[in-house]
C-alpha cells in the first residue's frame, strides 16, 4: 500500500494576467520519495516548484490547491518543514555574512537553541555535505567558496532543520559535469539522512532515471505523463516522453546521440484548442489538433494523449 500523501497538489493553475503558464496539475508526493518534475525550458517546472513553497513571482495568480499534511498554512512551513535548493546557490546565500553564521541563523530561527549549539549544528551540517575543514570554512563568505561548495552549502542549509520536503529546482544547472554528479549525490545522501521527500526539478532524464521514484513529465504547463519513474522511462506512453528519451545517448556498441526533438515548445499565449505537443508529434492526427487530451490511466501511469496506446518503443522505432 502506498503511504498517505505528504504534499497534495490539486488542479494547480498559475497565470500571468489572462495567460496560463501552469494549466491544471494534480499530483501527490509521498513521505521520503524522490518526485522528479521534468520537461523542456518553459514547461512550467519552476513555477510549479515555487508554488509548492507558496513563493510565486510578482504578477502571478494561482488557482487550485497545494497542501502539506498536518499544516494549515503552507507559507509558515517554508524553511521549516519544506525548504528550497534553488538553481543558483549565490541567490540563496547572503554575500555579507559568513556561511556558518547563515546556517546557524537558519537553525535558530526554527529551533530554540543557544548560539553555540546552533553553531555546532551548522559546522556539522557543512561537514556532512563534504565541505573540507568545515569549522574553518564556516567562517568564510560565499564568494570564497567554489561553485560546487556553494551548492553543497545550500543543500546543508535546506536540510539542517530536518524538513519533510526539500524542493530542488535544477540544483546543478550552474555546475560542470563532474560537480553536477557530486552535488546530486550529496543531495540524495542528505535527503536520506534526514528522511525528507525530494521534489527534484530537472530537464535531464538521466537524472530522473538515476534518482527518481516518481516522475511528472510536463509539457506546456500540463502533465504529459506521470507515474513510477521506472515504468514511465522504461516504456513511455506519451509521445513527448518517448521523444525526450529518444534524444538521450544510447548505451552499447552503437552508442550515439539520436536527433533531439524537432521544434520548440509553444509559448503559453500561443496555444490552440488541440494538444500542445501536436505540432511536433509524429503521431498527431486531426483529433489531436482539435481537442486537448484528458489525462487517463494507461499501463500503470497517467497519460494525456489520444494515441497513448499506439506509442512505439522510443529506443527501437521512434525518433
Ligand atoms: N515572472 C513571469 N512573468 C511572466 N511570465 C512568466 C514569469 N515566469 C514564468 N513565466 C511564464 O511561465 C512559463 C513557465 O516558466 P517556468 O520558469 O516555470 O518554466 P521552466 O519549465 O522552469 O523552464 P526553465 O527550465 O527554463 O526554468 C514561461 O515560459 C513563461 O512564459
Amino acid at each position: 500500500m502506498p503511504s498517505e500523501a505528504l504534499l497534495s497538489v490539486r488542479d494547480l493553475r498559475i497565470a500571468f494576467g489572462a495567460v496560463e503558464a501552469v494549466r491544471g496539475l494534480t499530483f501527490d508526493v509521498r513521505p521520503r520519495e524522490v518526485f522528479a518534475v521534468v520537461g523542456e525550458s518553459g514547461a512550467g517546472k519552476s513555477l510549479t516548484a515555487r508554488a509548492l513553497l507558496g513563493m510565486l513571482p510578482r504578477g502571478a495568480t494561482a488557482g487550485g490547491s497545494v497542501r502539506l499534511r498536518g499544516s494549515a498554512d503552507l507559507a509558515a512551513e517554508r524553511g521549516r518543514r519544506i525548504t528550497l535548493v534553488p538553481q543558483d546557490a549565490l541567490s540563496a546565500l547572503s554575500p555579507v555574512h559568513p556561511v556558518g553564521d547563515q546556517l546557524a541563523a537558519a537553525v535558530r530561527s526554527v529551533r530554540g537553541l543557544s548560539r553555540g549549539r546552533a553553531r555546532d549544528l551548522a559546522v556539522a551540517a557543512l561537514d556532512r555535505v563534504g565541505i573540507p575543514d568545515a569549522a574553518r570554512r564556516a567562517r568564510a563568505y560565499p564568494h570564497e567558496y567554489s561553485g560546487g561548495m556553494r551548492q553543497r552549502a545550500v543543500i546543508a542549509m535546506a536540510t539542517v532543520n530536518e524538513p519533510d520536503v526539500v524542493v530542488a529546482d535544477e540544483p546543478t544547472t550552474a555546475l560542470d559535469e563532474e560537480r553536477r554528479e557530486q552535488v546530486l549525490r550529496v543531495l540524495a545522501e542528505q535527503r536520506e539522512a534526514v528522511g525528507a521527500a525530494l521534489v527534484l526539478v530537472t530537464h535531464d532524464l538521466e537524472v530522473v532515471r538515476e534518482h527518481a521514484d516518481q516522475v511528472l513529465v510536463m509539457y506546456a504547463g500540463r502533465a504529459a505523463e506521470r507515474g513510477p519513474a521506472r515504468q514511465v522511462l522504461g516504456r513511455p506512453r506519451a509521445p513527448y516522453t518517448a521523444g525526450l528519451l529518444a534524444s538521450l545517448p544510447q548505451d552499447g556498441p552503437r552508442r550515439r546521440r539520436l536527433p533531439a526533438l524537432p521544434g520548440t515548445p509553444p509559448a503559453p499565449d500561443a496555444l490552440g484548442p488541440g494538444c500542445a505537443f501536436a505540432p511536433r508529434c509524429p503521431l498527431a492526427t486531426d483529433p489531436c489538433r482539435d481537442r486537448e487530451p484528458e489525462p487517463r490511466t494507461v499501463d500503470g501511469r497517467l497519460v494525456a494523449c489520444h494515441h497513448a496506446d499506439d506509442v512505439p518503443d522510443p529506443l527501437r522505432e521512434f525518433v
